[in-house]
């Protein structure tokens, strides 16, 4: 906080104070004298993860390094501090308040994710029982319910991004809050990953700008749901150019659909399953439903040819209903979250030396406590390895497009 010249107090919100506190507490160290790096988990655009065992205390992180020479200071500090400050979400991957840099690296550490990625889990053209499914569908909603309710949106969601606790998904959170803005925001171009890009951002030649919208994460979520029921994309891209986008288009926009007119990618699943799609998928983003209406479908059988039936129950037990307030936290708590992390210092060499400060990831006020290939379409996807660890053929890889920064 800070005093404006009348003497109130300017406000600055929790998002910029952690920042601040993040910038101040941002120090220079050897990172092989206090961690032990066991393996890389994964790479991207700016930079990989790697699971380290922190020497001292024998604790188990993931630390995500981005390369400086492709990061600015102020994209680390915001990535670090978004993800820090939407933590306490039991659906989201949980912060250790750490962050230091080498001469090449910004790091951060994160709680490691034992079975990786929801990436590596969904079998090609055949996609996930219903039951996996809808268990991580639902945390995945309660995650971006949360994060649009600190009216944040996430900007790139994606299998790769839902990180997994177990093969079943009985644990998943969502992670990589790189490319989160707050709502509103204005940014000069199209960020994300084709497949998963709302139609309104795939328009070539739209260089115009655009405010972040809550719609765009309810399109990926969609794109997501069909990925993970299917091993398949719906489209390459949601352009009329796309023969499967075009189809579905036309389909959306019938006034009344006829049985034998639902496009053909579309026909294993219920009626139920296909009214939430055209509810996820709305090509007007005005029309797009919000990412919880998805509870209000679980209890429904979304596969024509499921042998696993449908799963009404929440994966936490939780009552579906009133869902967002159980998971919003107070001024207080966020209050709190600052307060500690002040005293807390961000350094992995202080955890070490200070009395009493140990290193835990930083703990929701609220915690329950409870415990693709990428998907291919039946068109001429391009075959692409995600990685160069020999998984080719395994998945198709998306074309990334235009970076905001
Ligand atoms: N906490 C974690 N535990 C286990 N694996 C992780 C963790 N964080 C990231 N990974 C793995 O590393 C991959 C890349 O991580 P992340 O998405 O954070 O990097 P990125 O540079 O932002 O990627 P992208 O460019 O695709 O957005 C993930 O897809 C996942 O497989």
């Amino acid at each position: 906080m800070s005093t404006s010249p009348n003497g109130s107090r300017a406000s600055i919100d929790l998002l910029e104070e952690l920042q601040i506190i993040a910038a101040d507490n941002l120090e220079k160290l050897d990172i092989n004298k206090y961690y032990e790096v066991i393996r890389e988990l994964g790479k991207g655009t700016y930079g990989k993860v790697d699971l380290v065992v922190h020497k001292f205390r024998g604790t188990k992180m993931a630390l995500k390094f981005l390369r400086k020479k492709t990061t600015k200071l102020k994209s680390f500090l915001r990535e670090y501090s978004i993800s820090l400050y939407v933590s306490p979400c039991p659906y989201i991957i949980s912060m250790y308040g750490i962050l230091f840099e080498t001469d090449e690296y910004y790091i951060f550490a994160q709680e490691y994710a034992l079975a990786g990625d929801l990436f590596d889990i969904i079998p090609p053209q055949v996609g996930l029982p219903e039951t996996v499914a809808k268990r991580c569908v639902h945390q995945v909603a309660l995650a971006l319910d949360y994060i649009h309710s600190k009216k944040l949106v996430h900007r790139d969601i994606k299998p790769e991004n839902v990180l997994i606790f177990d093969q079943e998904c009985r644990k998943v959170k969502l992670s990589d809050f790189g490319m989160t803005r707050r709502a509103g925001s204005p940014v000069k171009r199209v960020s994300g990953t084709i497949p998963y890009t709302a139609p309104e951002l795939c328009v070539p030649g739209r260089h115009d700008g655009f405010c972040v919208d809550y719609s765009t994460d309810v399109w990926a979520f969609g794109v997501l749901l069909f990925c993970m029921l299917t091993g398949n994309f719906p489209w390459e891209k949601a352009l009329p150019c796309d023969a499967f986008y075009e189809e579905f288009a036309r389909w959306q926009q019938q006034p009344r659909r006829r049985a034998g007119a639902v496009p053909s990618q579309w026909r294993r699943f219920t009626s139920e399953a296909l009214r939430m799609f055209r509810h996820l998928l709305a090509i007007e983003k005005e029309q797009r439903c919000s990412v919880s209406e998805v509870l209000n479908f679980l209890c429904y059988c979304w596969m024509l040819d499921t042998e696993n039936g449908n799963t009404a129950t929440s994966p936490t037990g939780t009552v579906l209903n009133g869902h967002v307030a159980e998971l919003s936290s107070s001024s207080s708590e966020e209050g709190d979250l600052v307060e500690r992390l002040k005293q807390q210092s961000l350094s992995p060499m202080c955890a070490v030396a200070k009395a009493g400060i140990d290193i835990e990831p930083v703990t929701p006020p609220y915690s329950t406590g409870s415990t693709i290939n990428s998907p291919s379409t039946n068109n001429s996807y391009e075959r692409v390895s995600r990685d160069n660890n020999g998984n080719g053929g395994r998945i198709l890889v998306t074309t990334p497009i235009e970076i905001c920064v």
